[in-house]
């Protein structure tokens, strides 16, 4: 509800309101052609025909202007409802977050659709329903308040029908999601990898696991709407039933002469309308129902977060004391002691898979230890926010060189510039300027270019201290000792893991340390 604009949903109920007027309307329309015929006053027809066909031509404009308006309504409702759960994932994300990007793409892409389709919109055709059925039912009491309140009595057993559904509904649109997430991941990665996939021909191969997935997608999506479709059965065979019997009393009560014609015919048919919308109503419970699940996930994805925002204050020390670190049963990390202070340039080596990335996702606050302590300036490291990465796979967007550098924030370009030059891209500035495409995951940058535009980042957001992890593993010696003695030189505190650092660059570090078997010595 925090999403919907109160403007836009005033103007949406006053449509519904006007809208409503159409039952009434055509009740009456059709009670006054038995007046005309019943007392055959043909004098009345011209003017009645024109009345009935401007009255109709008013409620096909009404109509279009109702679904203008709701359209508007989605539009504000999608656009606050998304840019919060981005927000919200954004601040949210660790490096632990299970299939982040493939659930929450799938998340955007399919199940805010079905939301919208499900929910959003069901909403305004309910509240059409809903205001249809009230201003209906007043026109029909005034008619005859028995014969009304008989008609609407029975309309009572068939809407008990979605609550009856209702879960199962909710369940089976579940596992359509669930399914939809897994799905969503395997289609990233297959296309990912379709270079490798062709170079070996091996796209049967993958078939074998991409048709079971899709097959169960469609299957899960049929499953819920059969279930839907058998509720709105359930209930639609109620309603036929229930309809009849009150047309019989009406058809009794019309011929003893306790009501007339033409009232008959305005209660029945607007008792049928009201009967129509309730329908419709329980078919759209029924959807509504459909996305409960979805619902659930966008509240606890809101949800505020309690951790306190971390600041930037000037880096002093850090101490990690006796940390341990398990996963799972196993001991990546046991009692490592290391106490880093300003300015200095450490680097830890390791075989792969000795926990040196670990070490560092302890350092930075993502992961918690074990036991042991890790803090920045004698403080949770979590309070700490002058920290950034330079990362063995670069965290590039498909944009700018400026908005690579900046991430859309507020910075002169004349920082841009020395950030650039200082991480040496000032070259590439000045050949393709700052608005430079860098195009998908930097392919239109080196290696090097790439780490040395991560590096201008760090430079422009005042990070303290920099972790490169494994930064320039897949650059060659000459770019690798250019990015080391590029990084080594700022005057930051920089913390590097690597398993193979080329021997001229070893000098730049003020320490070094080996990590084996979990624990931590120093070399130098
Ligand atoms: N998310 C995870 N879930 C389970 N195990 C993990 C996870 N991440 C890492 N590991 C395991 O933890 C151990 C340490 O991994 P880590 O990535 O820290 O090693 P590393 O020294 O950085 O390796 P590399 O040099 O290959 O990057 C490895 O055995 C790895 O398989």
């Amino acid at each position: 509800m925090r999403f919907v604009n109160k403007r836009l949903m005033g103007l949406a109920i006053l449509m519904a309101v006007l809208l409503g007027l159409e039952t009434p309307f055509n009740a009456a329309t059709y009670a006054f052609i038995f007046t005309i015929i019943g007392g055959k006053h043909l004098a009345w027809l011209v003017p009645f025909v024109v009345i009935v066909i401007s009255g109709y031509l008013i409620f096909t404009l009404l109509t279009y202007w109702n679904t203008r308006v709701v359209n508007r309504n989605v539009v504000a409702i999608n656009q606050h409802l998304k840019a919060a759960l981005l927000r919200s994932l954004l601040r949210e994300r660790t490096v632990d977050t299970k299939d982040f990007v493939a659930t929450n793409l799938s998340f955007f892409m399919n199940d805010l659709k079905l939301l919208e389709d499900n929910y959003i919109r069901q909403l305004f055709t309910l509240i059409s329903l809903a205001v249809a059925s009230v201003v209906t039912l007043v026109y029909s009491l005034k008619n005859n308040v028995v014969l009304t309140l008989v008609f609407l009595a029975f309309m009572v057993i068939p809407a008990a029908v979605p609550g009856r559904f209702g879960k199962q509904i909710g369940a089976k649109t579940g596992i359509w999601s669930t399914r939809n997430n897994h799905w969503s991941g395997m289609l990233k990665d297959v296309l990912t990898g379709a270079l490798s996939i062709r170079q070996y021909r091996a796209i049967r191969g993958v078939e074998e696991k991409t048709n079971p997935a899709i097959q169960g997608v469609e299957q899960a999506n049929a499953a819920a709407k059969n279930t839907i479709a058998l509720s709105n059965g359930v209930a639609e065979g109620l309603f036929y039933l229930c309809t009849y019997i009150p047309i019989g009393i009406g058809i009794y009560a019309a011929v003893i002469g306790r009501i007339s014609l033409a009232q008959f015919v305005a209660i029945q048919y607007s008792s049928n309308m009201i009967i129509n919308s309730a329908r419709g109503v329980i078919s759209s419970f029924n959807t509504l129902n459909s996305t409960t699940k979805i619902r659930d996930h966008i509240r606890q994805t809101l949800q505020p977060t309690t951790a306190p925002e971390a600041t930037m204050m000037a880096f002093n020390t850090l101490t990690l004391d006796r940390v341990a670190f398990n996963r799972d049963s196993t001991s990546i990390l046991k009692d490592v002691t290391l106490k880093v202070n300003r300015g200095e340039n450490i680097l830890i080596q390791g075989e792969s898979g000795s926990g040196k990335t670990t070490l560092l996702r302890l350092i930075d606050g993502a992961l918690q230890p074990a036991s042991g302590q890790v803090s920045i300036n004698n403080q949770a490291v979590t309070d700490y926010a002058g920290m950034s990465t330079v990362n063995q796979t670069p965290i590039v967007f498909n944009d700018s060189l400026r908005f690579n550098v900046t991430l859309g924030m507020a910075f002169t370009d004349e920082a841009v510039l020395q950030a650039c030059q200082r991480a040496g891209l000032a070259e590439l500035i000045e050949k393709d300027g700052m608005d430079y495409q860098i195009g998908e995951g930097g392919q239109n940058l080196s290696g090097g270019q790439i780490k040395r535009l991560e590096i201008a980042r760090a430079i422009l957001f005042d990070r303290d201290l920099i972790f490169i992890d494994e930064g320039t593993a897949s650059l060659d010696e000459k770019t690798s000792i250019a990015i080391h003695q590029t990084i080594l030189r700022l005057n930051k505190t920089v913390i590097e893991v690597d398993h193979h650092i080329p021997a001229s660059v070893l000098p730049l570090f003020d320490h070094v340390y080996t990590l084996a078997a979990g624990e931590l010595t120093a070399v130098r």
